[in-house]
């Protein structure tokens, strides 16, 4: 247990953790409790409660009502002489549901109404092959929807299907929440699932359906079970609802944990509720209720999320009975002594219920939650699947604020300083010529450094710490575009530097290169030159053209780019936050499913799995620096820069000159994903490599990674990229043993670049057949381009 230090937040061992909220809930509970009922149960230590909508009134007149239909029909089949064969008339109306009384519902308008998590009717049927029944049901599901919106209620609660077997049954639901949700149109409507189809804990409370058509039930087959059936219902009710911001899930949580897979569907999924029954807690030694290892790891995985999952105990007390009794008002003012110590010792008012075993152990696993990570400051969680429109570098100057941001993370800076380090070193070792040696003095040491896209200078404040740790001498240049922090740059060159940096504001392709101190009348070269002009894509915000422009500076063939390359990887994602985000934006920016966002992937499924030759992560191309004969330097050459838009017809785009096609690229990529499910974009990350060893030694390079699997390993706790998403305009499904083929493209005309991306769905039905099930829009982010 923590000590009390680390729960004050003013101490300094504070170790932050996601609070628990918990509810209470009893499912043999007909009436919304009265006030003192409810302050009972806030005083045994929860901190809500549900409350049905309408009463077991409602419930026998909605029962008497279908009782009177039948035999109405009956009679009315009868009198007309008709056989059990002949049907009855088909327009013969069905019974319809009168409006709600004051007799149907102790549920009313009153301030706390919006803190009750209201429960719909749980004896209704929504699937029921019986059009009477699914139509009774579908009538009190809007009645009822209808007043509990009108009291107030923020938060209602609907029974899921009980199965998943008929796909008839689970369109007849989804269209009926559909419905509701028109009905109820302030409403959240919360589905309550279970995570799968757990023999032995399917629902047994009593249905419209098990009362008029009991056999109907008795005839369901052992089946194996499917770990995604559940989900699946889950993923059609939500589709056919458009995937509406106020449509959740209350998720049952089930006795035997399942598979990571399928825990990590559910958490990508809107987790409003975690409910927990009664029998899913086991007894410790001491006879108190616990839960096992794998529960509490699902949990605390769960209460990571941003939107953190309420949690609902069901059927764990305060009884029925225990709350009929009113506390004495009396015997409370005035407890005796006995009751007065032990009441302290619990931390309540006497003669107030003891704190809830069931709240006391999930008060106890809140407190052995992992503390929050130097990942889950508040700052950084608040970012998590928040989407970003993409920078435009090139044509955008950032403030000093954004630059602030960047320079708050250490490790990007620290690793571009180890490369700028081994880079010294290994020049002396390997007693490479510098650009600064004349033939006066052909041995002079001095480096030509030049950090390009200097920003506030960061660094080059890391370039001359590695030079001073290293004892090289340096000469050193930064550039940069932006004005405004060119004037930032020279006052920190005044205060900070020394005045040791020669500062000039130019856009990199139209730099003339450096002039050497002494002999300014001689543009010599660069030996390294270190930029920071990455994407979270990589080669996003244009690093390959800027780079392009300025490597003729670049003394050959010791000169050195750092980075000296990057990478773009992939994986296909189920994100339906995401979709349901960007869906709501497309009415004001028709473009949003075409645009590449960045954006802290938080609440989302990896659908591939790792197999032999096909990871979960894969590399879709690379951009090595300095480009050895760059087309552009050819082109230029031959023609004069200025000539490049008149010379249209030779690169891949109709009108390009083709001066800038050797920066496009293509991948095709193939996932494997052997369970079902459904996918909404693409999400992508970079790795470069800032600096590789050029002694033979063996040595690591010099890296930096967003990659999940690798970012721990090469750049451990660097925030400065969140990754970047493709999204697609349609949800993707795709059936068990599937493959995912992803095509992308880098697309140039010379004046702007832009991806376009597309996936194929194969599904293998036999040893060596594989169809084709679906295939996603081409997508194209050329409107939104990043001009070059
Ligand atoms: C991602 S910021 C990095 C800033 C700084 N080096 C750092 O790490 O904090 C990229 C910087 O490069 C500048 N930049 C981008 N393209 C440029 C170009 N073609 N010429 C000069 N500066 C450029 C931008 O204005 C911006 O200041």
């Amino acid at each position: 247990m923590s000590s009390s230090g680390s729960l004050n937040p003013e101490s300094d061992s504070f170790e932050g953790r996601p609070v628990f909220y918990i509810g209470q809930h009893d499912s043999t509970r007909t009436e919304a409790l009265v006030d003192d009922q409810y302050t009972q149960v806030l005083n045994s230590g929860f901190r809500f409660v549900t409350a049905p909508i309408t009463n077991q009134h409602f419930f026998n007149r909605v029962v008497d009502l279908h009782r009177a239909y039948l035999k109405e029909r009956e009679q009315w089949t009868e009198q007309r002489g008709l056989t059990a064969a002949q049907p009855p008339n088909a327009s013969l109306p069905g019974p319809v549901v009168p409006t709600l009384t004051d007799k149907d519902t102790e549920l009313y308008p009153s301030n706390y109404i919006g803190s009750l998590a209201v429960y719909f009717s749980p004896w209704i049927d929504l699937c029921s092959s019986d059009p009477l029944i699914s139509s009774i049901s579908r009538q009190v599901l809007n009645l009822e929807a209808a007043y509990a919106n009108f009291c107030g209620a923020r938060t209602i609660v609907v029974p899921g299907p009980r199965n998943d077997d008929s796909s008839r049954g689970i369109a007849q639901y989804a269209r009926a929440i559909r419905e509701a949700m028109h009905v109820a149109n302030r409403a959240n409507i919360i589905i309550h699932m279970p995570m799968y189809r757990e023999p032995g804990l399917d629902e047994k409370a009593e249905t419209l359906s098990s009362i008029f058509n009991p056999g109907n039930g008795l005839k369901a087959k052992e089946k194996e079970i499917d770990l995604f059936s559940a989900w699946d219902s889950w993923n059609t009710i939500r589709s056919v609802c458009s995937y509406s911001m106020r449509l959740f899930v209350a998720l049952r949580v089930p006795r035997r944990v399942p598979e990571k897979t399928l825990q990590e569907r559910w958490f990508a999924e809107p987790l409003h509720y975690l409910t927990i029954g009664q029998d899913i807690f086991e007894l410790n030694r001491a006879g108190h209720p616990s839960l096992s290892r794998n529960h509490q790891d699902l949990i605390n995985r769960y209460m990571r999320l941003r939107s953190i999952p309420w949690l609902i105990l069901c059927d764990v007390g305060p009884r029925p009975e225990e709350l009929a009794t009113r506390p004495d008002e009396m015997a409370a003012e005035f407890p005796s002594l006995a009751e007065a110590s032990q009441a302290l010792r619990e931390s309540r008012r006497p003669h107030m219920p003891a704190m809830n075993a069931h709240v006391g152990y999930m008060r106890y696993l809140e407190r052995q939650q992992p503390p929050f990570s130097a990942m889950e400051t508040p700052a950084l969680t608040s970012f998590q699947d928040w989407l970003q429109p993409p920078l435009q570098p090139l044509a955008d100057n950032l403030e000093s604020a954004t630059y602030e941001v960047f320079e708050g993370d250490p490790v990007k800076y620290d690793r571009y300083e180890t490369a700028i380090t081994e880079a010294m070193v290994e020049w002396k070792e390997l007693k490479k010529p510098t650009s600064t040696a004349t033939p006066e003095n052909p041995s002079n040491p001095e480096l030509v450094v030049t950090v390009a896209g200097a920003g506030r200078g960061p660094l080059v404040t890391r370039a001359l710490r590695a030079a001073e740790s290293t004892g090289t001498p340096i000469q050193i240049w930064a550039l940069e575009k932006n004005q405004d922090a060119y004037v930032y740059l020279l006052r920190k060159n005044k205060v900070e530097w020394g005045n040791k940096v020669t500062l000039v504001k130019t856009d990199m392709r139209g730099w003339e290169g450096p002039r050497l101190k002494g002999r300014e009348d001689v543009i010599g070269k660069v030996d390294i030159l270190v930029t920071e002009l990455l994407g979270s894509f990589g080669d996003n915000e244009l690093s390959p053209e800027c780079l392009d422009g300025i490597q003729n500076h670049l003394a050959r063939p010791h000169g050195m780019s750092i980075p000296h390359s990057y990478t773009a990887h992939l994986s296909p994602i189920a994100t339906p936050r995401l979709f349901a985000d960007i869906s709501s934006r497309v009415v004001g920016d028709p473009n949003a499913f075409e645009t590449p966002w960045v954006v802290r992937l938080f609440a989302i499924d990896y659908v591939a799995q790792k197999v032999p030759d096909h990871p979960r992560f894969q590399q879709a191309w690379e951009f090595a620096h300095p480009v050895e004969v760059a087309r552009a330097d050819d082109f230029a050459a031959e023609h004069g820069k200025a000539a490049k838009h008149v010379t249209g017809g030779v690169g891949s785009m109709a009108g390009a000159s083709g001066t800038n096609e050797h920066n496009a690229r293509h991948c095709h990529l193939t996932f494997v994903c052997p369970t079902r499910g459904v996918i909404h974009g693409l999400s992508g990350f970079f790795e470069s490599v800032l600096y590789a060893s050029q002694t033979g030694a063996g040595k690591e390079p010099v890296e930096i990674s967003i990659l999940p699997d690798q970012i721990d390993r090469k750049s451990k706790d660097m925030v400065s990229w969140f990754p970047i998403f493709f999204p697609l305009k349609k949800p993707l499904y795709f059936p068990q043993d599937t493959e995912l083929e992803v095509s992308m493209w880098r697309q140039t005309d010379d004046t702007r670049v832009w991806y376009e991306w597309l996936v194929e769905v194969y599904a293998w039905v036999g040893p060596d057949t594989r169809i084709k099930v679906g295939t996603s829009d081409l997508h194209s982010s050329r409107k939104v381009a990043c001009l070059m």
